[in-house]
């Protein structure tokens, strides 16, 4: 037995979870649904992957979905809870106590992927979890909560270990697992749909975790629907009912209390005494590695016909049937809607637990801003230390114009650096966007308020080295202008990042169009080529929707203007030679830098264009990224 399971299995029940779990029972686990599905079929292009499937499971009930590989496991998982969108053609009914209604109101489905938040601890992880998804407003009580779900699925001795990332080691793979199921069943919804939970689990944890699952259909009422490859007998024997597929078709549904293994035998494919029952229907039904076609289509036929022919398809149609009835004839529906898959929270809280949960996750996951930060503190030193102090000669005119471009242009362009974070926290928001956990709305406003100190740190962190050793204006609000464009600026690429990695959700190309578009808004911004001299369709089309061109004429006005610059002698003739024509006089020999500014055509700069500009930049891609999580799902 793994050290991992043995903990597992060692695992202590906290000493009071009474309260906790008198407190929910009130809200949601006073009636259940019966999920039935009538002569379900699907097909995707001609191709059939389900068909004339019948079969109910009631509350408190579990279901094992079982099959060899490619027998449509996921594929009805996915039908049933109404999560294949327009992809194929979906035949048939699934019903909830005899009636069509919302599946996605009233269920939670747990994925295969463990998309959870690397930097935080296990205990954190629940306690998020717990918060969003259950309405218990009492500090002590939540926390009983967390450790009831803690001891539940054996995870008392990791609670306070990472669960880990690329740059952190956490906790074991089936530890991930079991914290991945355990925050996806926080909100005890009345149907729950498990994608083979226990995958990567040795023997003994799966049998933990789905007498887990089993306990909290009994006690909870919850009707559970959940695909399983291979379970042990133990683990086997705490499934109410087992649906067997192959091709599509069922091979056989009813209950697991031995009728299975009497029906096998009855079509003449008896189950061995002592033999684990699903391995040998699997061993059966499994013709994958027969390497004969035919003799494969013809076993497969007669496991479907024989169903076809079998008193208890009939039992299974009548079953449906009788739901349907029922549904005509009750009215106890209406209550039953009562503690179904609606927010647990209003929008505010959910946004104030985000903000909460945002903020530590920035403060935690080093990749999210504090390589940045390092990076830019380096950078600062770096070109601080280059442009050192520069004198008020003509000759640092151009090099201004060099460190405020590329100070823009580096910083953002860097914002790309937490791409691997964000496409993380994009997982979690799915996961738990998928099972009502919150709206998007509350999301996006979270993570708008947390990123806003945190770019505000690293521009500030950067500035403050760099603005000095440079020796840029020295004026008294100087440097505060400097930030605040150079925030907004930084906020702006922020959003626009998040928004591709929403959009791309992969790292390579993520990373591939910010900096594409980065690059554009370097071209088109008016410091390569001057703004009069860009052609009339990049005008329009990029430089001024730019926001590098936005921050980059506020900052070259917030450098220059009050500054006098020293002409050099001329070589020839005597007097002066000034670089830049003078308002000052021919005899002054300097010139000023209202005159730097309106030589290279920046004369109409504004403060306040430049801010609001950049200000509805960041609403632009700041809502497009709201259209984009609410428009686009992830693959099923
Ligand atoms: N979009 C699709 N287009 C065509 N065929 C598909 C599509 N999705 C699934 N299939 C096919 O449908 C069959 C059932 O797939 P499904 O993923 O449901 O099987 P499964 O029993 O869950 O398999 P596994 O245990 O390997 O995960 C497979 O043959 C698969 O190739």
């Amino acid at each position: 037995m793994s050290k991992e399971t043995s903990d597992f299995l060692m695992a202590e029940r906290p000493p009071s979870t009474e309260t906790a779990v008198t407190v929910d029972s009130t809200s949601s686990a006073s009636s259940g649904l019966t999920l039935s599905w009538k002569d379900l079929g699907y097909t995707i292009k001609d191709k059939t992957l389900l068909s004339g499937l019948n079969g109910c499971v009631e509350p408190g009930q579990v279901l094992a979905v079982m099959g060899p590989s490619g027998a449509g496991k996921s594929t009805f998982l996915d039908v049933v809870a109404g999560r294949k969108g327009k992809v194929g053609s979906l035949y048939g009914q699934v019903l909830l106590n005899g009636t069509q209604r919302a599946m996605k109101k009233y269920s939670s489905y747990v994925t295969q992927d463990d998309s959870l938040i690397g930097c935080f601890t296990v205990r954190e992880t629940i306690r998020y979890a717990v918060e969003l998804g259950q309405p218990i407003s009492n500090k002590k009580v939540r926390e009983d909560k967390v450790q009831e779900l803690l001891a539940q699925f054996g995870l008392v001795k990791c609670a306070d270990s990472p669960v880990g990332d690329a740059i952190i080691r956490g906790i074991s793979g089936g530890e991930k697992r079991r914290l991945s199921i355990a925050v996806q069943l926080v909100k005890e919804p009345k149907i729950i749909f498990l994608d083979e939970p226990t995958s990567g689990l040795d023997s003994a944890a799966s049998f933990k975790v789905m007498e887990a699952i089993r306990d909290m259909a009994r006690r909870r009422k919850c009707t559970i629907v959940c695909s399983i490859h291979q379970p042990s007998p133990s683990t086997y024997a705490l499934f109410d009912k087992v649906l067997f597929l192959a091709r599509g078709n069922t091979v056989y549904y009813g209950p697991t209390n031995g009728i299975e293994a009497e029906y096998f035998k009855s079509v003449g494919h008896e189950i061995p005494v002592h033999s684990n029952v699903p391995d040998a229907v699997l061993d059966h039904i499994n013709v994958d590695f027969l390497g004969d076609e035919e003799l494969a289509n013809t076993r497969i036929d007669h496991f479907v016909k024989s169903w076809t022919q079998s008193a208890g398809r009939v039992e299974s149609i009548s079953s449906v049937d009788a739901e349907l009835k029922k549904a005509h004839t009750s009215n106890e529906d209406a209550g039953i809607i009562v503690g179904g898959g609606d927010y647990t929270h209003g929008f505010l809280k959910q946004v104030e637990i985000l903000t909460r949960r945002n903020f530590q996750n920035a403060l935690k996951n080093i990749l999210l801003f504090w390589v940045r930060l390092a990076m830019y503190l380096a950078m600062a030193i770096l070109m601080g230390t280059t442009w050192l102090r520069m004198s008020d000669n003509q000759n640092t005119v151009q090099d201004r114009f060099s460190a405020i471009f590329f100070t823009i242009a580096f910083l953002a362009f860097m914002s790309v650096a937490g791409i691997p974070a964000v496409l993380e926290e994009r997982a979690v928001f799915y996961r738990e966007r998928m099972n009502r956990t919150y709206s998007v709305g509350a999301y996006v406003i979270a993570n708008t308020l947390v990123s806003m100190p945190f770019v505000l740190i690293i521009a500030v962190g950067f500035s403050i080295p760099a603005y000095w050793l440079m020796g840029m204006n020295s004026g008294a609000s100087n440097f505060f202008v400097f930030i605040a464009y150079l925030w907004l600026a930084l906020y702006v690429a922020e959003s626009m990042v998040i928004l591709l990695a929403a959009i791309f959700p992969i790292f390579v190309a993520a990373l591939t169009l910010a900096s594409f578009f980065n690059g554009l808004e370097m071209v088109t911004q008016g410091y390569f080529v001057r703004r009069q001299n860009i052609p009339a369709f990049w005008k329009y089309v990029f430089h001024y929707w730019n926001y590098q061109k936005w921050s980059w004429e506020a900052l070259i006005a917030n450098e220059f203007v009050g500054l006098t610059f020293q002409c050099n002698p001329n070589p020839v003739g005597g007097g002066c030679f000034c670089s830049i024509p003078s308002s000052l006089g021919p005899d002054a020999c300097k010139f000023t830098g209202e005159d730097v500014i309106a030589e290279y055509g920046y004369g109409d700069y504004s403060y306040w264009k430049s801010a609001v500009c950049l200000i509805a930049l960041i609403v632009f891609f700041r809502l497009a990224f709201y259209v984009t999580l609410r428009v686009k799902k992830p693959k099923v």
